[in-house]
């Protein structure tokens, strides 16, 4: 069967889905207490790739992915994946926009970081060294593709880097460095 990306961004055929639950961020938010009894058993992002055959850390080859975050908040906090740097930690990666209204956070070996919109149409390259993660800002399931390469791995310690948390306000969105 044919892999499809449809236009509301959903990757659908011979593709793997994997799930993480938003008791998964718990510690990397600026407000655990926030979490409500239960709602650490949430699904708060689900990213599907492509079934290409390509084994994690194949030399050459590629992996293509879509991630969808639910809307929403924890406590103020708006709802993010957990972020990484890979364990090829010179390997770069694409994002594009797909569907919904959200923020791409990069942090720099500097100690730097910088926010960035992505939705629909907007394409990010991410640079090798930089840690990533996805906030969705918006009212709706925030879907951005992604192409990386297989020798990449996910680093998670690049999950316990980052400063900026992005808080839901009346007119938006401000951000807290902590
Ligand atoms: O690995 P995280 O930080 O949970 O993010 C979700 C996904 O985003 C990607 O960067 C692109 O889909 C994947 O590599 C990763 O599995």
């Amino acid at each position: 069967m044919d892999t499809r990306l449809n236009t509301d961004g959903d990757l659908v055929g011979d593709v793997t889905t994997g799930e993480t639950h938003k008791g998964a961020l718990r510690d990397l938010m600026l407000a655990p207490e926030s979490f409500r009894d239960g709602e650490q058993d949430d699904i708060a992002y689900w990213v599907e790739s492509d079934h290409n055959g390509v084994e994690q850390g194949q030399s050459g080859g590629l992996f293509f992915g879509v991630s969808h975050l639910h809307a929403g908040t924890v406590g103020d906090e708006f709802i993010f994946t957990r972020g990484h740097y890979h364990e090829a930690r010179d390997t770069g990666e694409y994002y594009w926009g797909l569907a919904g209204d959200g923020l791409l956070l990069l942090h720099f070996d500097d100690g730097n970081e910088k926010l960035l919109p992505i939705g629909p149409g907007i394409v990010r390259y991410i640079p090798g060294n930089v840690a990533h993660r996805l906030i969705n800002i918006g009212d709706d399931t925030l879907s951005v593709g992604a192409v990386w390469q297989a020798v990449s791995g996910h680093d998670y310690r690049g999950a316990l880097v980052f400063k900026s948390h992005v808080m839901k306000t009346g007119e938006g969105y401000r951000v807290i460095n902590k």
